[in-house]
């Protein structure tokens, strides 16, 4: 049964288009009307809503990434669901990991890192943006994961991650081969590090770095994930999809 503060994925009936809204949050706009978010306090997941448009919807209760997908503030890049999971793989987190981040941007992978070191775990999370820290905050709020994250503003080439120690760094920001001296003096022996990267540059540069300070069982992955069709009649690859997302790289400190 949805209760008031939940997210619901809506599913129209009988079309692709779906929403994420909060229960007992007013009046949501959608572009097939306004929904009475009230209304779905106390019905049953699978629970049928009509818009003020008439257009019916199945509410299901939403997962974390549907709340990600569909009502995150972005004010950075951001990294998308494919790589968060993937990085927590490579990185070998789960829960009770401590965990530090740089950048925080918008708090997407932030929001993945919390949600898989819960209950026990902590992300340590640096930006050196207030006005991207202010939208991960928000975010963060949104899904109930603030409590297992600590957010510092602080540039973490020039100074560091602070007196830290943790089983995994992950960085998705400009020029990370700079931190990695920090990086070295907070990772316990075998951790991970795992760093994002756009470009074959800066991937190049990310490696050479790792080299350089002697990290060991480096790895270069890429996520290529192509959706379908689901129509029967119709079942091929989709026309238009997110071709180039980036490169994971992760290593060890030996
Ligand atoms: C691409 S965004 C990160 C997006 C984030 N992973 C997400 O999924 O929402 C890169 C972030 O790194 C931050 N950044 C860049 N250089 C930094 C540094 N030296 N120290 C701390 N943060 C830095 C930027 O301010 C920006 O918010």
């Amino acid at each position: 049964m949805f209760k008031k503060g939940d997210w619901a994925l809506l599913l129209e009936e009988g079309r692709a288009y779906k929403t994420v809204v909060r229960v007992g949050s007013g009046k949501a706009q959608t572009i097939r009307g306004f929904i009475d978010t009230d209304a779905l306090a106390g019905a049953p997941h699978g629970a049928v809503i009509t818009s003020s448009l008439g257009v019916k919807f199945k509410a299901l209760p939403a997962s974390i990434f549907d709340v990600i997908e569909h009502r995150f503030k972005l004010s950075a890049q951001a990294i998308y669901p494919k790589d968060a999971v993937h990085i927590v793989k490579a990185a070998g987190i789960g829960p009770g990991s401590v965990v530090a981040e740089a950048g925080t941007g918008s708090g997407f992978l932030t929001a993945v890192l919390a949600w898989y070191v819960k209950p026990w775990g902590v992300v340590y999370s640096f930006d050196n943006r207030t006005e991207h820290m202010k939208t991960a905050v928000r975010n963060l709020e949104a899904v109930g994961l603030l409590n297992y994250v600590e957010l510092q503003i602080r540039d973490v080439v020039k100074s560091g991650f602070g007196a830290l120690r943790v089983d995994a760094v992950v960085l998705d920001m400009g020029e990370p081969w700079k931190a990695l001296e920090h990086v070295y003096e907070i990772l316990r022996p075998g951790g991970s590090v795992v760093i994002f990267s756009t470009t074959v540059e800066h991937m190049a540069k990310s490696v050479e770095a790792l080299k350089k300070r002697g990290y060991v069982n480096i790895s270069i992955e890429e996520v290529l994930v192509r959706r379908w069709k689901s129509i029967l009649g119709e079942l091929r690859p989709e026309t238009f999809d997110v071709t180039h997302t980036g490169w994971i790289i992760s290593a060890r400190r030996g």
